[in-house]
């Protein structure tokens, strides 16, 4: 689902965010992306969603080459992307079921699937019954999950997550955790940035380290005890 051979980008200004990385992750696979702050994970997803450009190698996702992607093109490659981000980026002045029904309603599904689709994945989260609130009025967990419902409800092959529990405790943060699982286990490729060591040891998955830049751990299998970081 994800291919990377030898990426680099460098930033105009002559920064080096990425090095040389290459990985491959197939689909319903779910896995993380560790690293130092700086060390380019949030680069890493962005050429991921063609919001950059690798100066060098090759990023293909689902079976497509995205160098070569013509701009115009680009927005129907997002749709096959769900993304969930740390501070969740919903609307206080809409409501639940509007702010997961945005994606549908800018790639113009009609009316009446706008409402079964937005329910199913309120219904996935476990907010079916806060479809009328604000968000405001939702814990910062819920909120989360609101911010999911919304990158799920195209149904997308790919789901990208920058620090998802940055801001929840842990009982919350095992809580959307296990919602990711739960879309890996039926076929969704999963890849979630994040800091929070004792949770991705605790999940025994997939580690992708990057270290300025280089991806130190997880482009080959190496053993048990690399890839959890013991
Ligand atoms: N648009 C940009 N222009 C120039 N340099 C950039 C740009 N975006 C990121 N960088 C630099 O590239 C490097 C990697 O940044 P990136 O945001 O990918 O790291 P990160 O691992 O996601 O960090 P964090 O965990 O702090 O979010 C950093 O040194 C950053 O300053």
């Amino acid at each position: 689902m994800i291919e990377f051979e030898k990426v680099s980008k460098r930033y105009e200004g002559g920064h080096t965010a990425l090095q040389g990385v290459s990985f491959e992750m197939s689909r319903g696979e779910l896995a993380f992306l560790t690293g130092h702050s700086g060390a380019g994970k949030s680069t890493l997803l962005k050429l991921i969603m063609v919001m950059e450009r690798p100066s060098a190698g090759n990023v293909i996702v689902g079976g497509q080459q995205l160098n070569a992607l013509p701009r115009r093109q680009i927005p129907f490659i997002r749709r096959h992307i769900g993304v969930v981000f740390q501070n969740h980026q919903l609307l206080f002045d809409r409501t639940v079921f509007d702010n997961v029904a945005m994606p549908l309603e800018v790639t113009g599904v009609p009316h009446r699937e706008i409402g079964r689709r937005v329910r199913a994945a309120l219904d996935k989260v476990g907010l079916l019954s806060k479809e009328k609130m604000n968000p405001i009025q939702l814990s910062g967990g819920e909120q989360q999950r609101v911010g999911i419902a919304r990158a799920v409800v195209n149904k997308p092959p790919l789901l990208l997550a920058d620090e998802p529990t940055g801001n929840l405790d842990p009982a919350l943060s095992a809580d959307i955790m296990h919602l990711f699982e739960q879309f890996s286990q039926v076929g969704v490729t999963v890849l979630i940035a994040s800091h929070d060591i004792a949770l991705i040891r605790h999940l025994r998955r997939r580690v992708l380290t990057l270290s300025n830049g280089q991806m130190t751990t997880g482009d080959a299998m190496p053993g048990e005890e690399v890839l959890y970081g013991h």
